[in-house]
């Protein structure tokens, strides 16, 4: 018998983000461009891969401030608070009882990452700060150059341009503790993200699952060098449904501990709206203007928990 069908697993796209493929205005910028929607419009996400940019040694050093982050107490772990549901501290779920996570809001402020070491440590974490500073800077600096590429291939850069200057970014830190042996093997539920953008970055442990449009699970295998960027909810709209925001889950096949993190936007104090652009008599408008901040108090009640597709029951034509 051949099992090579059976067993061929598809992959996610993977994508060079060296600096010469970053360099606006060039030939590689607009090559990479084309891979970037083309991914993004078939998959919702893609890995995008570092040879240069981003070194070994800043993964290390954030993993190992992770670590130390989640060895703290949990009295003091549960002062990292927030309005926004699910931005602040979140664990000891029955339903997902190895998942713990911590929010860092407006990470890239001057005070963001200054205020919540401060909380964590009142007696000061130096390495703590620096590194996260440092690495939120990479990441969020990535979702910048790749929705660039997104905007200028839609023709839609001056509407980009507005939503960046109230772009706010939420750095996840995330633990899914060692798993008893008979312990569900959920890590987390599947779900799209809430988000604009995410940008994931994983620890050497494996979990993480996407699903394709044909309903098949890709395991993304975890890399020093590379972090999957996916579109959110907020994305969805704002580009009329031309890029949807992938279900994703994580599955703890082992017993270790496993290790994430996250980076994802969110737009404050103002309105997202489709661009005109993105629609004619063949695509009408598909979702109303809508809050950012308000869709995520929606999805967090009932009936927004309930829905297959939160951000259509939300704002959906
Ligand atoms: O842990 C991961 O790799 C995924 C986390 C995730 O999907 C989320 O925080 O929204
Ligand atoms: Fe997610």
């Amino acid at each position: 018998m051949d099992f090579s069908l059976a067993s061929k697993q598809p992959n996610l796209p993977c994508i060079e983000f060296s600096k010469e493929n970053t360099e606006q205005g060039t030939t590689s910028w607009l090559t990479t461009s084309k891979k970037v929607v083309s991914a993004l419009e078939n998959y919702g996400c893609f890995l995008a891969t570092y040879n240069d940019n981003f070194s070994l040694d800043l993964h290390n050093a954030v993993f190992e401030s992770t670590k130390q982050l989640f060895d703290l107490p949990l009295e003091t772990k549960l002062l990292n608070t927030s309005k926004t549901p699910s931005h602040g501290y979140v664990g000891q779920e029955p339903v997902v009882p190895l998942y713990e996570g911590l929010g860092i809001e407006d990470v890239t402020t001057p005070l963001g990452a200054r205020t919540f070491t401060n909380l964590m440590w009142p007696s000061g974490n130096e390495a703590f700060c620096e590194t996260t500073c440092l690495f939120t800077k990479v990441v969020a600096e990535l979702d910048q150059v790749v929705m660039r590429m997104v905007s200028q291939s839609y023709g839609i850069e001056n509407h980009y341009e507005l939503l960046l200057e109230s772009t706010s970014y939420l750095f996840r830190l995330i633990k899914y503790r060692q798993r008893q042996e008979k312990e569900t093997t959920l890590g987390i539920v599947p779900h799209t993200d809430k988000s604009f953008m995410s940008i994931l970055h994983q620890h050497q442990v494996p979990g993480l699952e996407i699903k394709t449009t044909d309903d098949q699970w890709i395991l993304v295998d975890p890399s020093p060098s590379s972090f999957i960027v996916m579109a959110g909810d907020a994305c969805m709209a704002w580009t009329n449904g031309r890029i949807e925001a992938p279900q994703h889950r994580v599955i703890m096949k082992g017993t270790e501990e496993r290790y994430s993190l996250g980076v994802f936007t969110f737009i404050r104090d103002q309105i997202i709206r489709t661009p005109k652009e993105l629609a004619d008599e063949e695509h009408e408008v598909k979702f109303q203007p809508f809050d950012h901040y308000k869709y995520i108090d929606f999805y967090y009640t009932d009936e927004g928990k309930k829905s297959k597709c939160p951000i259509k029951l939300y704002c959906g034509i």
